[in-house]
């Protein structure tokens, strides 16, 4: 017998791009006796049901949580403290409560005085996604090969946390456990400030659009498009990471702005050796990623492409 995780009744709050790729992983791993989804939204409910990736579905994120053993959170951060109000009279004692959302320090402060103290609160991140949202954009294999950040407050309860990070394993993920505060200073540099340029530049390009009209997408390829991709990513979900990630960054994009003056004095002073240097360090860090197997555009391209 292999000791292969498993829960009687999980429930997933938040049918989106995320809620729904977990749904259709835990399916996938045959993890859960009952698997019941839940969206607030009833467009985004009758979708999912339709796309039929969980046992029940139903608007009532109470009805959802209730008698669970696992309940995760999947809405955008901003949303995770109304959620927690609406559960946490029916959480079961010793259920576990996880959330998937983008950063961890303001999501556990947010969560964790709503929460009743019998129950395991325990933050998490897949950090894989795309650009899409919505019950259709998610798909079983999102995980497969990808890091999800467990982010356990002091004390936690370790057998609550093995089981946890058994089920992101079972669901494909590679699982690294570190501080909310670390976390969100990592994520500051590798996800939230990448957007946030991704949204300056689509955004001043879309503001010289009204001089040049057709031209900004007329020439797009290459280098903007794929600033593009990213700045095409949902409103709700980025307003809320930079409002609760404010300070990590705020940190990240005072460097940030400090090395960008730097390489603006370079091209001034016609300075060929710095700009060369610093991009032959950036074309190391693209192999480096490349070589440790977290560049999934190719695959993606192609997933998508079947479909
Ligand atoms: N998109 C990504 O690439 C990505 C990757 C990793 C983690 N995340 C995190 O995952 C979470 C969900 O993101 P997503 O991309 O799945 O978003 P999404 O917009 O696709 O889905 C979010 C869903 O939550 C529902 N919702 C909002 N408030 C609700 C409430 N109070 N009760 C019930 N349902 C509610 C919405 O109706 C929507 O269907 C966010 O916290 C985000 O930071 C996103
Ligand atoms: O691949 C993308 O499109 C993403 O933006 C995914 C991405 C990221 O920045 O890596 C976005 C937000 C998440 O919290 C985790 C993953």
């Amino acid at each position: 017998m292999t000791d292969k995780v498993h829960f009687d009744r999980i429930a997933i709050i938040g049918a989106g791009l995320i809620g729904s790729s977990v749904a259709r992983a835990v399916m996938r791993a045959g993890a859960a006796g009952t698997l019941v989804v839940s969206d607030r939204d009833e467009a985004v409910l009758s979708e999912a049901e339709k796309l039929g990736f969980a046992h029940e579905f139903t608007v009532n994120a109470r009805e959802a949580a209730q008698d669970a053993d696992l309940v995760v959170i999947a809405v955008p951060v901003g949303a995770m403290a109304s959620v927690g109000v609406t559960i946490a009279p029916v959480l079961k004692a010793g259920a576990i409560v996880t959330d998937v959302g983008s950063v961890k320090e303001g999501v556990f402060k947010a969560l964790e005085p709503l929460l009743p103290g019998n129950v395991h609160l325990i933050p998490g991140h897949p950090v894989a996604g795309t650009e899409q949202s919505g019950p259709s954009a998610g798909f079983a294999s999102l995980f497969d090969g990808r890091w999800c950040i467990i982010t356990p407050p002091q004390g936690v309860d370790e057998g609550a946390l093995e089981k946890l990070t058994k089920l992101w394993e079972a669901m494909g993920s590679k699982v690294e456990i570190m501080t909310a505060q670390h976390h969100d200073l990592v994520l500051a540099i590798t996800s939230h400030v990448p957007h946030l340029i991704a949204y300056n530049i689509v955004g001043t390009a879309s503001d010289l659009e009204e001089v040049t009209r057709s031209e900004v997408i007329k020439y797009s390829a290459g280098g903007f498009r794929d600033f593009t991709r990213i700045a095409a990513s949902d409103p709700t979900m980025w307003r809320d990471v930079f409002l609760n990630n404010k300070d990590a960054v705020l940190e990240m994009l005072g460097r940030f702005s400090e090395d960008l003056t730097a390489l603006q004095r370079a091209i001034r002073w016609g300075d060929g050796d710095a700009l060369f240097d610093l991009f032959t360090r950036t074309r190391d860090i693209r192999r480096r990623i490349i070589d440790a197997g977290q560049d999934e555009e190719a695959a993606d391209f192609g997933r998508h492409h079947e479909e």
